[in-house]
């Protein structure tokens, strides 16, 4: 199986701090992969570990089976979109692709030109005076004719209004349909993700909390709800993500692969928010943590 990303025990430090801790991943080739966390979880570090912008303090990663950044040809097969669409606003859009040209061995010039026909965008437009979505569409189409293996975005759409951000995440697709590449994207914006990820990766806390993909993890988590303390009744084999109680009333979120046939308990699926919510509730850790007592 070839990787696009792997990382062993990878941890980044900053000063004192860690931003992101014993991290282990094996991401397949060949997904649309979203990564998903609260603010300051290590969304940013953990991509720019990828890109080779930042070195590890602890573990290994590997990008394409190469050192993030390792050589000439390694940083021609990784394009990078970073949070901020950095673009040079006294450039105009042509120049943009001009400069791409210049800067990227595998650069698809017919590629850029029509993606830039398509958006409806004059090449002689600076950037400067671009909105966001614009801006945006100009940084993707840069990381697209770059033509390469795995496309990282960090948090592309976050500016953008809901139907631009349909729109980027579209023609995003489209993309990867046509030119067959992996996609790594970070995102607060769940129900985009929802559309467009068939992997993903949520992030708290600077640790990795679950990972894989989408539909197996729906088909492995599921609600229980049922009358109050019946928590102690779950079969061992379910791994409790995120518990919760009202006075009369236990919410649950279990991982597991056994059918649960308590009839105490009622039984539902997960949408992927749900999922990555779960995860990523701070008060449901601490519930969960209460919730693994009772269990004991
Ligand atoms: N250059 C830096 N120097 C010191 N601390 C940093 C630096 N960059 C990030 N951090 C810290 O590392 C932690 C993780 O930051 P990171 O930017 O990776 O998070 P994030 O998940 O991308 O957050 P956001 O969603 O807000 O962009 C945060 O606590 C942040 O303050």
């Amino acid at each position: 199986m070839t990787f696009v990303l792997q990382a062993q025990a990878l941890g980044k430090k900053y000063g004192k701090r860690w931003a992101l801790s014993d991290c282990s991943i094996d991401i397949p080739a060949g997904h649309v992969v979203g990564l998903v966390g609260p603010n300051g979880a290590g969304k940013t570090t953990l991509l720019k570990l990828a890109s080779g912008q930042l070195e590890p303090t602890a573990g290994d990663i590997s990008v394409l089976g190469g050192r993030p950044g390792g050589t000439p040809g390694q940083l021609a097969r990784v394009g990078f979109v970073a949070q901020d669409t950095p673009l040079y606003a006294g450039l105009t859009i042509a120049e943009h692709l001009r400069l791409g040209a210049r800067l990227n061995p595998r650069w698809d010039a017919d590629m850029a030109r029509e993606r830039i026909a398509r958006l409806g965008l004059a090449p002689s437009r600076r950037a400067g005076r671009l909105s966001g979505g614009e801006r945006a569409q100009l940084a993707l189409t840069l990381g697209l004719a770059k033509r390469p293996e795995l496309l990282i975005l960090d948090e592309p759409v976050a500016s953008l209004d809901p139907l631009a951000r349909r729109e980027f995440m579209q023609r995003l697709v489209e993309a990867t349909v046509e030119h067959e590449f992996s996609v790594v994207l970070s995102s607060h914006l769940i129900s985009d993700l929802e559309r467009i990820c068939d992997y993903v990766i949520v992030l708290v806390d600077s640790r990795v909390q679950v990972t894989g993909e989408v539909d197996g993890l729906l088909a492995t988590h599921y609600r229980l709800t049922g009358p109050r303390r019946t928590l102690d009744r779950l079969p061992s084999d379910q791994h409790v993500v995120s518990a919760g109680e009202t006075d009369r009333q236990s919410t649950v979120v279990v991982r597991g692969d056994a059918a649960i046939l308590d009839p105490a308990w009622t039984v539902s699926r997960l949408s992927l928010e749900d999922l990555v919510l779960a995860y990523m509730d701070k008060h449901a850790a601490g519930n969960r943590r209460a919730a693994v007592e009772v269990q004991r």
